[in-house]
C-alpha cells in the first residue's frame, strides 16, 4: 500500500487528511512539532484519535530539525510527501514573524530536501489564499499575478511556492501546491474566527468583529478540502514538452512538473452573515464588538475553483450553515458546553 509522509498530523487539516487516508488503507507516518501556538492538548487528542487506526505512526519533532526529518524520512521511505505543517495564522505573524520564517521557509526547505533524496512520486505542499494579498480581481485564479502579500505569513508561503517550483524544475520532483481558503470545521483551530466566536458566544462574552463585519471569506469545509487533497494526490503534474500544450486554465509550469491549485468553496460569504449563521445555530445573540480594519487583513477572498474541477472532477460544496452546524456539534461534545 502507498506510504504517505504527512507533516502537521496533529494540526487541523493534517489530522483530517490522515484520518481519511488511514480509512482508505494508506500507511501514514505523521510528523508534528506540537508547538504551543495554541492548546497542545487539542493536538495530542487529534494524534490519539489517529493512533487508534491501523497503519499510523508519528514522530514529534520540528520541521527545522533537519537531522530528525532526514532520519524519519529515510526510515519510512515514503512514496508521497504531503507537507501541511506550518506556522499558520495571519495575526500572529505580526507578533512573531521569525517563527514564520523558521517553520515556513527553513522547515519547508527541509521537507523539499527529504523529497529530493527520496525521489518521491509526488510532493504536495500547503500554501494559502493569503498570498493573493492586495489583488482586487475576483475570483482569485492560480495564474493571476500575485506579488502583493500583506503579511510575513503570506510572504513566507509565497516563498515556499517559489522554492517548490525551483526544486520541481531542478530535480524533477512532481509538485502540487495547494492554496487553501479559510478552512473550518470540527477539530478546528482555536485562533480562527469560528472557534473564537462559538466559544465566546457560549460563554456570553463579546466577539471582536473586524472591519465592522464588512469582510468576505470563501469559507471551505474541512471534509471538502481533504477530499480535494486526496484527489489531487492522483493528479501528478508532468513537465510539459512545450508551453503551447498548457491550457489557459491550467497553472502548470512550462519548465517543471509543478502546479498550484486553489482549494476553495468558490462562495464569498460576508462576515456579518457568518456571525448571523452562528447565532442561528447556537440560538444565542452575539455581543458584537465592532472593530476597525486590522493591520495585515485582506478584505475578501474568493476562489476560482475551475482548475481543481478540471483536474479531479470535484468541487467543494458544503454550505456554510451546514458546516457551522457540524462544528458546533463537535465543539459542544468536545468541550461539554
Ligand atoms: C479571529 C477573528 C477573525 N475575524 C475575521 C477575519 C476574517 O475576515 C474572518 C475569518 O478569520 P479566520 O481567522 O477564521 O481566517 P483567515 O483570517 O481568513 O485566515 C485563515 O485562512 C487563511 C487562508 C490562512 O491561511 C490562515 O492560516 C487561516 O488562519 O473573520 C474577526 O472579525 N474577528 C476575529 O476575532
Amino acid at each position: 500500500m502507498t506510504r504517505v509522509f504527512i507533516t502537521g498530523t496533529a494540526g487541523f487539516i493534517g489530522f483530517h487528511l490522515a484520518r481519511l487516508l488511514l480509512d482508505e488503507g494508506f500507511t501514514v507516518h505523521g510528523y508534528d512539532g506540537m508547538t504551543d501556538y495554541y492548546d497542545v492538548t487539542l493536538k495530542q487528542r487529534r494524534h490519539q484519535v489517529l493512533h487508534q487506526k491501523p497503519g499510523f505512526a508519528a514522530t514529534e519533532a520540528l520541521l527545522e530539525d533537519e537531522a530528525t526529518m532526514n532520519r524519519v524520512v529515510d526510515d519510512f521511505a515514503p512514496d508521497i510527501i504531503i507537507h501541511l505543517a506550518a506556522q499558520a495564522g495571519v495575526r500572529y505573524s505580526l507578533e512573531e514573524p521569525r517563527d514564520y520564517v523558521q517553520a515556513n521557509v527553513v522547515g519547508t526547505f527541509n521537507v523539499m530536501e527529504a523529497a529530493r533524496r527520496h525521489k518521491v512520486q509526488h510532493l504536495l505542499m500547503a500554501s494559502t489564499s493569503s498570498i493573493y494579498g492586495a489583488n482586487t480581481r475576483m475570483p482569485y485564479g492560480e495564474t493571476d499575478k500575485a506579488d502583493l502579500q500583506m503579511t510575513i505569513y503570506a510572504a513566507t508561503k509565497k516563498a515556499a511556492e517559489a522554492m517548490g517550483h525551483s526544486y520541481a524544475h531542478l530535480w524533477d520532483i512532481p509538485t502540487t501546491m495547494f492554496r487553501f481558503f479559510t478552512v473550518y470545521g470540527p477539530w478546528g483551530r482555536p485562533d480562527m474566527a469560528l472557534f473564537k466566536f462559538v466559544n465566546a458566544m457560549l460563554d456570553g462574552k463579546p466577539v471582536d468583529i473586524y472591519n465592522h463585519g464588512e469582510m468576505y471569506r470563501d469559507f471551505t469545509y474541512v471534509d471538502d478540502l481533504v477530499r480535494g487533497i486526496r484527489l489531487l494526490m492522483d493528479a501528478v503534474p508532468v513537465r510539459p514538452q512545450t508551453a503551447e500544450e498548457i491550457p489557459d486554465w491550467d497553472s502548470l509550469s512550462p519548465v517543471a512538473p509543478y502546479r498550484i491549485v486553489n482549494i476553495g468553496n468558490s462562495d464569498k460569504v460576508r462576515l456579518l452573515d457568518f456571525v448571523d449563521a452562528i447565532e442561528a445555530e447556537l440560538g444565542v445573540t452575539a455581543k458584537r464588538n465592532y472593530m476597525d480594519m486590522q493591520k495585515g487583513e485582506v478584505i475578501a477572498t474568493w476562489a476560482d475553483a475551475r482548475l481543481l474541477k478540471e483536474l479531479t472532477g470535484y468541487a467543494p460544496k458544503t454550505d456554510v450553515r451546514e458546516g457551522i452546524a457540524h462544528f458546533v456539534d463537535w465543539f459542544r461534545d468536545y468541550y461539554q458546553k
